[in-house]
């Protein structure tokens, strides 16, 4: 079993809206990261819910641990650690009191390894949860899902509101979780530099579809941006090209082997940031 989370044509529909997700599938083997990276109401956090059972999926399969999931089961959720952007934390506790709540939660809640985070994270303890700050919940959100011994996290934004100190720990610590051979990650952020310092495979997806499934390493060093004119365009080995777009007289194209491009036509340096606005601005060939 190479994988920790298996998601196979996941398809999801709302009935107060037009959006759907189409088809997902992906999967984030073991030991690794994988960031899920697209613009507001893209579809992350329905594919997380979904995922998750929250939401109810209309079809599809979801495995996870190699068992297909089902809300019912309670290990595998007491194996998930979840951090979303609503999650309700109980507002009139402490962090002192939310730990007895938790040890009653969770059956192999860790008292330890939340009073390490919450050194680390420099939360008080006896301050009311509903006097956190935004940042502040977030990190005990993630205090709490590094705490029972989950090994997969599922992490909807959890970089959002927090201060570039704040933020460079929360990484450093999943970077050390995902490394493990026994855990995986999937985060979603907008902030694309979060996702590119620690992720190992992207994910980008747009109106419910994935666009876009590659290990990060490979995107920056065989993947191109190319800019080019109409002629040059012509020329370029159309099933090479993931998507286009126009800008003006130039074409910037997006292209998965720079090697089998000609020479003369120009690559841009590019960053995550770059791709991800090609991949959601530009046009399939
Ligand atoms: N309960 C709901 N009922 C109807 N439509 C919904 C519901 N929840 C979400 N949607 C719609 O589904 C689409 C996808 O939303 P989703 O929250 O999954 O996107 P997202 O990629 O997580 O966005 P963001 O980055 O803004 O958090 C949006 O168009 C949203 O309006």
């Amino acid at each position: 079993m190479s994988s920790i989370l298996e998601v196979d044509h996941l398809n999801k529909q709302y009935s107060e809206s037009d959006f759907a997700l189409k088809d997902v599938s992906f999967s984030i083997p073991y030991g690794s990261i994988v960031g899920f990276i697209g613009e507001n109401g893209a579809g992350k956090s329905t594919t997380m819910g979904s995922i998750l059972g929250t939401l109810h999926k209309d079809g599809g399969s979801v495995k996870i641990f190699g068992e297909e999931m089902n809300v019912e089961k309670l290990d595998i959720k007491e194996n998930i650690g979840v951090v979303f952007d609503n999650i309700h934390l109980p507002e009139a506790l402490t962090v002192l009191k939310l730990g007895n709540v938790f040890n009653n939660i969770y059956e192999q809640w860790d008292q330890e390894t939340f009073d390490h985070y919450i050194d680390l994270f420099s939360l008080p303890r006896k301050k009311k949860i509903s006097g956190f700050s935004r940042g502040m919940s977030m990190k005990l959100s993630v205090a709490i899902a590094l705490s029972h011994n989950a090994d997969l996290l599922i992490l909807d934004e959890a970089t959002a509101g927090l201060d570039p100190t704040g933020r460079d720990e929360l990484l450093d610590v999943l970077r050390a979780f995902g490394k493990d051979q026994d855990h995986g990650i999937l985060l979603s952020s907008h902030i694309t530099s979060d996702i590119e310092k620690i992720a190992d495979d992207l994910i980008f997806i747009k109106d419910g579809t994935i666009l876009l499934n590659v290990n990060k390493k490979e995107l920056m060093k065989q993947y191109a941006i190319l800019q080019c004119d109409k002629n040059e365009f012509v020329h370029i080995d159309q099933n090479l090209v993931i998507t286009h777009r126009k800008k003006g007289s130039d074409i910037d194209v997006l292209v998965s082997d720079r090697e089998q491009v000609p020479a003369s036509i120009k690559k841009k340096d590019f960053s995550i940031d770059d791709i991800t606005l090609l991949l959601m601005r530009g046009e399939k060939v």
